[in-house]
């Protein structure tokens, strides 16, 4: 990614500004600068900040998760897709539900990421298509061992974001998200799952797991993604 590349990009964006007006209110409200996010994984391939996120927009996300909870609305993680879609306790211990709008703080958060993704493209030219993305539950005890977010022989997935959901997160909570260097596999950082906090990273570059968490972990795990169908390959759904 060369910078140098973007000041086209950075110029036609300045003769056809964004329109705020034709923006969800919503995300009016909430608008956040993708500045620091951007410079983040043009330098190092992944950015990580405290405090992103507005603390009541992650007050309802966590509400709304606990709804899905009492709904009986989450399910186990798997790992893989398709026929290769696995149950692995061993690996990862989430149970998990994907977004998909039906709340306002759903649409809120949904709206962030579409402007995220636009901010991506419109900058990276990285030609992201859409985003997709889960709550997770970690119950105490569980964990998802090191990893990377792309399937095997598919690149589909390009940029991940994590958004933690848990107000008041201690020390003694654990359940930090370790990132490795991808040269080499060495820890880079612990990062403890605070509400508001957002990593973001390259898919298909950047190792990283969660650590056995002693308290319940909320969070959501989120992909932009290039459409694979484009590449002649049938997508196939989550
Ligand atoms: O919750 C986290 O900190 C990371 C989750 C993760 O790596 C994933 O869902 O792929
Ligand atoms: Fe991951």
């Amino acid at each position: 990614m060369n910078r140098h590349l973007l000041s086209t990009a950075q110029h036609l964006a300045q003769l056809n500004p964004p329109r705020p007006d034709l923006l969800a209110p919503a995300a009016q409200e909430n608008s956040i600068c993708f500045d620091q996010l951007i410079d983040g994984l043009v330098a190092q391939q992944w950015f990580v900040a405290p405090n992103y996120l507005p603390a009541a927009l992650c007050a309802d996300l966590y509400a709304d998760l606990q709804q899905l909870r009492q709904q009986q609305a989450l399910a186990p993680a798997g790992i893989g897709r398709g026929q290769q879609h696995l149950h692995a306790e061993t690996v990862r211990g989430d149970l998990t539900h994907w977004l998909d709008g039906a709340t306002p703080a759903q649409r809120t958060y949904l709206a962030l990421m579409r402007e995220l993704k636009d901010t991506l493209n419109r900058e990276l030219f990285l030609g992201l298509f859409e985003y997709e993305c889960h709550y997770a539950l970690y119950p105490p005890g569980s964990f998802y061992k090191k990893h990377v977010d792309s399937f095997r022989g598919r690149s589909n997935r390009v940029v991940t974001t994590v958004l933690y959901l848990n107000a008041n997160w201690q020390e003694k909570d654990a359940g930090e998200m370790r990132l490795y260097d991808p040269e080499t596999q060495q820890p880079l950082l612990d990062v403890p799952p605070q509400a508001g906090t957002l990593v973001c990273f390259l898919s298909e570059h950047l190792p990283h797991e969660v650590l056995p968490t002693q308290a319940e972990r909320a969070s959501i795990a989120g992909w932009f993604r290039i459409n694979n169908s484009l590449q002649g390959v049938i997508d196939p759904p989550s």
